[in-house]
């Protein structure tokens, strides 16, 4: 079963394929990517059939469902991550802003400029804070003169909700934060290079509930500038958070929906058991 599965409890008509089945009056509905029938291999073994879902710019999509589903897969296919790693196979279609990413001519570098991610557990280079949000944007030619360059720094940290904690202590190692801050370290390096999309990979699993909660505010205010993808395994954070969420299960999209919709009317079973904790 796809995303096009009918509710349960209202029919509808179906959806187009790749599109939620009900959509969020209240979100923007500009697309910001496209996949068909994209699926994955990881040497013999399938993680990804055949999945279809439209993401919207300027939205937050959680993607939710039982570990080994494929999130972290799926996730990894939008900025060709995969890639690296060996006898992976890819079929089917990404589309950013209506260009193919898996093209021969896409160049990964750019890509991965416009898609930046945030894992699990906040990876700051062995360098200093202010390196830490400076080196890509100097990698990339958006900063010539060093004044830029502070500015960029100063404008990442504070859309990132971190310059007052750091701004006088710039120089020191990124890892000297606290857990929290160091995850708000790495979205400000995300965020220095100005990305269509930023992917977020269970960004709060590692933090305690005072940093989640910071972290989840960011994502709200973050949205308006930014198309934000979540992994999440907490039913709680993909409410409060996410314009849209996909279920998955067994490396498969089984519904796709605005989230309110989802958590109040789900339209399949597997994911209203999902939803209510009855497995996962
Ligand atoms: N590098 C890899 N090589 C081989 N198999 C992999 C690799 N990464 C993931 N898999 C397999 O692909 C399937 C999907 O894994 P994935 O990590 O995408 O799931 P997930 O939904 O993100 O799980 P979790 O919620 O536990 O992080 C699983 O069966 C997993 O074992």
């Amino acid at each position: 079963m796809n995303i096009q599965a009918a509710s349960r409890h209202t029919p509808q008509p179906a959806p187009e394929v790749g599109q939620p089945v009900t959509r969020n009056a209240n979100a923007h509905h500009e697309l910001s990517i496209r996949v068909r029938d994209l699926s994955l291999w990881y040497g013999e073994t399938q993680a990804l059939n055949k999945l279809n879902i439209d993401i919207y710019q300027k939205n937050v999509t959680a993607l939710i469902g039982p570990s080994g589903c494929g999130k972290s897969t799926f996730l990894r296919c939008l900025n060709r991550m995969n890639d690296l790693i060996p006898g992976v196979s890819i079929r089917g279609l990404v589309e950013m802003d209506g260009r193919d990413v898996n093209a021969v001519k896409m160049d990964e570098v750019a890509l991965r400029r416009r898609v930046g991610m945030v894992f699990q557990k906040p990876n700051p280079f062995p360098k200093s804070i202010y390196e830490n949000v400076a080196y890509a944007p100097r990698m990339h030619d958006l900063v010539s003169r060093k004044s830029e360059q502070d500015e960029l720094v100063e404008h990442a940290l504070r859309e990132a909700g971190l310059w007052n904690e750091v701004k006088d202590k710039l120089h020191q190692p990124g890892t000297s934060l606290s857990g929290g801050q160091q995850q708000r370290l790495c979205i400000a390096r995300a965020i220095a290079v100005q990305p269509d999309v930023i992917l977020m990979d269970e960004p709060t699993s590692a933090l305690d509930p005072i940093s989640t909660a910071t972290i989840e505010d960011l994502m709200d205010k973050l949205k308006k500038q930014f198309t934000i993808i979540t992994v999440t395994h907490n039913m709680q954070q993909a409410a409060r958070v996410a314009d849209y969420t996909a279920f998955f299960h067994l490396g498969e999209i089984i519904e796709y929906n605005d989230t309110q919709m989802m958590f109040s009317s789900p339209a399949t079973k597997k994911a209203e058991d999902y939803i209510t904790g009855r497995y996962g």
